[in-house]
């Protein structure tokens, strides 16, 4: 598992480095991690690095100054540097010393580069770009690798808000900031360079594939389809039946345990997948180990009792979609559930804003403080969803998901998930390490169903074993 600490923790943990540490062998380590990368970046683009050329853009703090010592180890390697200083007058001191004296060159304006290094900003980065930064970064053909993040989005939370650097790599030092999960995409391939720092818990993690598989669960020797974990689904109502048939036929690809319907939708829920054991009403449905409650379900009053009823079971429960709205228009809800059993909400931006707004959380740029605030507050597992997924239990722990790709922004995927959910949940999983895993083998299976195009849910639907299959096989 990969890992992210805030900007203030990293700073915190630097200075007790910095304090034991001769002055500046920090920020030479830093720098040689970048000149190894834009040595690696040269060569793989180029054929080779001598007489290439690297254009280094230098703001006005101790970023700057690691790319102009990068820029001093990599003219040793007989590469042409040139360096653009943005704020002249606070440039790094030592740093441009030793690239002049290493013979790169300070320049008015742009020149022509292989690769170019944005050392504009770091840690220290508020808001977009600058105008004159923004200029001179939208005018660039070379590619860019950002110094500890790119310039312009924000640290914290990754938000872009203007101009901003899109990098091909990044280097990044001590530990991963938000930044890089949040606004993956911005930053392109990530490498960590160890400074020895001592940090306290992240704020987040980030699981990778070996995480998953270790947590997914697979049948043994003595499991039949109840030991597994059996599933309840109740979603869909007359005028959505189509949400019934994604969220269940989504949790029978997920599990090769059992698989309950109840609601309205029986029939056609049968219809597509005979496997699944349906029903009209939750209270004729018959044990399950966990429930998922809500797509397409309404938000009048028979839903709400449905709900009500499915909170009272005792067991897991993933609320999503009009289950969301219906706890938000009714708290009264939440005294139907024993509160020592977990409760996953599964909320896109506006459900969130539904349920977090009244109790005084509002969903800002930084998107896991947000989600942390509600599931603190709810005592529930918040799964909110975006472009990065955050899953954050009430304990204070949270799980990141970058997403890939934009295939999965289609409708009905929030019902895929929602049925992979339940089946994790069903199991017996944690709720963070089930809403975590099965937002991973979503993105996943969004993925395989797409494969460079268009695609939709009940494709996804399809791809969820192909998924699983590439997780843990
Ligand atoms: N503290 C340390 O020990 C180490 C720090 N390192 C580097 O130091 C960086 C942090 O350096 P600093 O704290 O000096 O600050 P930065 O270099 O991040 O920022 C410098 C100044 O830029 C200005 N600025 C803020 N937002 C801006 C924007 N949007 N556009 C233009 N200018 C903006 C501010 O005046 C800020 O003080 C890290 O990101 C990393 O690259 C590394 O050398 C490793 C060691
Ligand atoms: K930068």
């Amino acid at each position: 598992m990969r890992s992210a600490w805030s900007t203030h923790r990293i700073r915190e943990a630097e200075e007790r480095v910095l304090a034991v540490t001769p002055d500046g062998a920090l920020m030479r380590r830093a720098a040689w991690g970048i000149a190894r990368q834009a040595l690696a970046m040269l060569r793989e683009r180029t054929g080779g690095v001598a007489g290439r050329r690297v254009l280094l853009l230098v703001g006005a703090g101790n970023n700057g100054g690691d790319a102009l010592w990068a820029g001093a180890f990599l003219r040793k390697r007989a590469v042409a540097v040139d360096a653009l200083l943005l704020a002249p007058e606070r440039a790094h001191a030592e740093g441009l010393a030793a690239l002049r004296s290493a013979g790169g060159r300070v320049v008015q304006a742009p020149t022509r580069a292989d690769l170019a290094v944005d050392g504009i900003v770091g840690l220290s980065a508020r808001g977009p770009l600058r105008p004159a930064a923004a200029e001179v970064v939208a005018r660039l053909d070379a590619p860019v690798l950002a110094v500890d993040l790119p310039s312009g989005v924000d640290p914290d939370t990754g938000a872009v808000d203007g101009p901003a650097v899109t990098a091909a790599a990044t280097v990044t030092f001590g530990g991963c900031k938000p930044v890089h999960f949040l606004a993956a995409e911005r930053c392109g391939a990530l490498t960590l360079v160890d400074l020895g720092l001592d940090l306290p818990d992240p704020d987040f993690g980030v699981l990778d594939r070996a995480d998953v598989a270790a947590a997914w669960p697979l049948p043994g020797a003595d499991d039949d389809k109840y030991t597994q974990g059996v599933v309840g689904i109740t979603a869909g109502s007359s005028t959505y039946p189509g949400a019934a048939v994604l969220a269940t036929g989504s949790a029978v690809r997920a599990t090769s345990g059992m698989v309950r319907y109840a609601g309205s939708a029986a029939e056609e829920v049968n219809r597509r997948y005979p496997e699944v054991v349906v029903t009209g009403s939750v209270g004729d449905a018959g044990r399950v180990q966990a429930w998922v409650a809500g797509p397409g379900m309404g938000t009048g009053h028979p839903a709400r009792d449905v709900l009500r009823a499915v909170l009272e079971q005792g067991v897991p429960v993933c609320v999503d979609a009009d289950g969301i709205t219906l706890l938000a228009k009714h708290p009264e809800l939440w005294d139907a559930r024993d509160p020592g059993v977990p409760v996953l909400l599964t909320p896109h931006d506006r459900e969130f804003a539904r349920v977090a707004e009244p109790r005084g959380i509002e969903l800002g740029a930084d998107r896991v403080a947000a989600a942390k605030a509600l599931a603190a507050e709810l005592g529930a597992t918040v799964l909110l969803k975006g472009h990065a997924t955050v899953v954050a239990g009430p304990d204070g722990r949270a799980l990141v998901n970058p997403a890939r790709s934009h295939w999965l922004a289609t409708a009905g995927s929030g019902d895929v998930l929602s049925g992979v959910v339940g089946a994790l949940l069903a199991a017996g999983l944690d709720p963070v390490l089930a809403g975590g895993a099965a937002a991973f083998v979503h993105v996943r299976a969004g993925e395989l169903a797409a494969a460079g195009a268009p695609t939709s849910a009940s494709k996804v639907v399809d791809a969820v074993p192909d998924a699983i299959r590439d997780v843990v096989g």
